[in-house]
């Protein structure tokens, strides 16, 4: 089943048009993540997507259904880049959490019983359930962004999108990311992700879409670390090592892989 269809898509702000023709479709349980350079377009074509930047050409489905006419929200929860949920805002972890479930519940009925087992089961996840009850200002900031995870896992979406989730973050921090992202897709859950590097969410990147200038690139398996080939299980074919060893920002269209 297509969860993301975008066909020949350009958009942008005021006069200045930043997606120029952008292809790309993600299946129920695919994990994308999307690569590129500071400024290449990566935050607008997830946004865009999210019906957040409007479309000037082409057209986007979501779930089998053209975005003007989706109204399904609650199917997908969305991590913005840089939002500190902790900024002036008094409220506690659990609170947080909870307006995850806003959509789920509506705004005028008081949480029930699975409202709070999503909570505390989204929480865990993220390996914050001990801290449930602590004002969000007091997290680090790696703390406060686990927290957003936890908000969008709780609304049990089909589709997480998350904007550089783990930039800045501490080490302890991502792997709680990774082990909260490798179960959500466990379980069948599709996951679009904006990163600048794979770090510890590598294992679970099915398809690296690479953005330069408003355009895709380049798409295809994630490039592994160098050093990874002797692992057991590693049966890939990598022709171009020299390209891994480059790095992803760098990464050519020029080995055989789907490339525009
Ligand atoms: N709200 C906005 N209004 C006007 N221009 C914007 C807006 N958001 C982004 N841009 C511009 O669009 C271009 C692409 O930005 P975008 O945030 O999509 O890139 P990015 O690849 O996500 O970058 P980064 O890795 O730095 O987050 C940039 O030139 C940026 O200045």
């Amino acid at each position: 089943m297509s969860v993301i269809e975008a066909r020949h898509v350009a958009a942008g702000y005021d006069g200045r048009e930043i997606l120029r023709d952008v292809t790309l479709s993600v299946a129920a349980g695919d994990v994308v993540a999307v690569l590129g350079a500071n400024g290449s377009g990566k935050s607008t074509l997830i946004r865009t997507v999210l019906g957040l930047v409007p479309v000037r050409r082409g057209q986007i489905g979501l779930f089998g259904t053209p975005q003007r006419r989706f109204r399904q929200w609650e199917r997908i929860g969305y991590v913005p880049q840089r939002l500190g949920a902790g900024s002036g805002v008094p409220a506690t972890v659990g609170e947080v959490v909870a307006s995850g479930r806003l959509a789920r519940r509506g705004l005028f009925r008081l949480p029930g019983a699975a409202d709070r087992a999503a909570v505390r089961e989204a929480l865990d996840a993220v390996g914050l359930l001990d801290r449930i009850g602590d004002p969000v200002a007091t997290l680090s900031g790696g703390q406060q962004q686990r927290t957003l995870i936890a908000r969008a896992l709780a609304g049990q979406p089909d589709l997480l999108v998350l904007d550089e989730p783990t930039a800045g973050v501490d080490a302890a921090s991502q792997e709680a990311f990774a082990g909260a992202l490798t179960k959500f897709a466990a379980d069948g859950g599709t996951i679009v992700l904006v990163l600048h590097e794979l770090g510890p969410l590598r294992p679970l990147i099915g398809r690296a879409v690479v953005v330069h200038d408003g355009r895709i690139a380049h798409e295809g398996v994630p490039p592994e670390p160098a050093g990874h080939h002797a692992e057991p299980g590693h049966d890939h074919v990598h022709p171009h090592a020299d390209e891994e060893r480059a790095g992803i920002c760098e990464w050519a269209p020029t080995d055989g892989q789907k490339a525009y």
